[in-house]
């Protein structure tokens, strides 16, 4: 499968040669009789640095299609808003999400752990999928958020209007918000994490004193190039709109589009490109040293989602407590692993498919047996292998949902990792 290179370029493709029009957006008659759109992620008049948009051109109108009704399927994907009704200052943890059986597609398969905000104010909605069936006839558009999608288990063929993502468990995908996708695999059943992004879409960090390279390279991020189905039978469309899903069906493949220009694409990013900065003296960095991505508020630094990664690192620090250390914060921390062991949890319990919730000041770190084994540590040099680990970070409250406090997957004692630690012995 084939790539553009580069985040937000201005890419240009085409499925068939001649497809794609030269000089001007929206001729009189597109080639081949196709239809020009424009889909834009950002308003019009967004500041040419923020400015997102694509032209599709595409065999029929997205417009054809009839009414939506309501779709009663993803019994765990929470409707309506995060009222706050399970929110809790307690840190929670929960065991993996059992995979997928029977006929559990991507859509069906998604399951809401938790949220803030609404699609109309920003915020994110954190959910983890498992499905143990490929979407086929079925697409997804969700008009209320961009999903970032992190595999841990199983690899991915994501379709989207604009061509086709491959991603394995290391890598993500972005899929802008309002665009069609459907979730296919090779071999299931698959689980991973999604992060519904209701806020500014997703942009690389700036990099300060760091300079012009570092973290996330732009050119490590890739584009679909065009590709097309021209299947005439029957698909559904599934749509979240506003907290809801709704359904319509449309006489052919929504992937239509032989060609497209611009900005607004879907992307895929593999997590092992990402150049990993630490420090080469002393004390461990704040761990936004290791943000991959950000939805910025309107707060300059105070983000609506920061995705950090925890990836293999070097250890180099003299006279420092190495792992992440204990923390208060006003931003909430929501954490997921797609293998190996996290630095904090040598302890265990945090695993591979589960999840950790440490909300807004309730202080969490290491646990005891991590902290013990750091303060003994012998520190040379030493690699952090074989882990990966990552964080969904919102200036606002994460609001667990019914199915995260109550769906039987919720470690009883996970404060006890945080017991046995003896106490300080002053100068008599
Ligand atoms: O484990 C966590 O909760 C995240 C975290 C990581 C880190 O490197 C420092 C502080 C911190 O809270
Ligand atoms: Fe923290």
């Amino acid at each position: 499968m084939d790539y553009q290179t580069g985040l937000l370029n201005h890419f240009a493709s085409e499925a068939v040669a001649g497809a794609l029009p030269a000089g001007r957006n929206s001729p009189q008659r597109p080639a081949f009789g196709l239809y020009a759109e424009q889909f834009s992620t950002t308003a019009f008049t967004a500041p040419r640095t923020e400015n997102r948009r694509s032209w599709l051109y595409r065999m029929r109108p997205t417009t054809a299609h009839g009414r939506f009704v309501p779709f009663d399927g993803a019994p765990r994907l929470k409707r309506g808003g995060f009222d706050g009704s399970h929110t809790t200052p307690n840190r929670l943890r929960w065991d993996p999400l059992p995979m997928a059986e029977g006929d559990v597609d991507f859509i069906d398969g998604l399951v809401t752990y938790g949220g803030n905000g609404s699609p109309a104010d920003g915020g994110i909605a954190i959910h983890l999928y498992t499905a143990a069936v490929s979407m086929d006839t079925r697409a997804f558009q969700n008009s209320d958020g961009e999903m970032l999608i992190v595999p841990q288990a199983g690899d991915l063929l994501i379709v989207t209007e604009l061509g086709r993502l491959a991603i394995s468990p290391g890598c993500v995908a972005i899929v802008p918000r309002g665009m069609r996708f459907r979730v296919e695999f090779p071999e299931g059943p698959v689980r991973g994490y999604v992060c519904e992004n209701f806020g500014a879409p997703f942009r690389l960090p700036d990099l300060g004193p760091i300079g012009s390279n570092g973290l996330a390279n732009p050119r490590d991020f890739e584009a679909p190039v065009a590709w097309f189905e021209d299947r005439e039978e029957d698909f559904a469309v599934i749509q979240k709109f506003q907290g809801r899903l709704w359904q319509t069906t449309i006489d052919h493949s929504p992937f239509d589009v032989v060609a497209w220009h611009g900005n607004s694409t879907p992307c895929r990013y593999d997590l092992a490109r990402f150049n990993t900065i630490g420090t080469v003296s002393f004390d461990h960095p704040d761990p936004s040293i290791f943000t991959v991505l950000t939805s910025p508020s309107e707060t300059p630094g105070t983000a609506n989602c920061d995705f950090v990664i925890f990836p293999p690192r070097w250890m180099v620090a003299e006279d420092t407590f190495r792992p992440p250390w204990f923390h208060r914060n006003v931003m909430s921390e929501f954490m997921g692993l797609v293998h190996g062991e996290y630095d904090a949890k040598e302890g265990g319990g945090f695993m591979p498919g589960g999840a950790s919730l440490h909300n807004q000041f309730n202080g969490h770190g290491p646990d005891a047996q991590s902290t013990r084994k750091a303060m003994q540590a012998d520190l040379g040099p030493m690699k952090i292998e074989d882990t990966l680990a990552f964080m969904f970070e919102s200036r606002n409250v994460i609001h667990p949902t019914q199915f995260a406090m109550q769906g039987g997957l919720l470690q009883s004692d996970y404060d006890a990792c945080w017991t046995g630690f003896e106490k300080a012995t002053l100068p008599k």
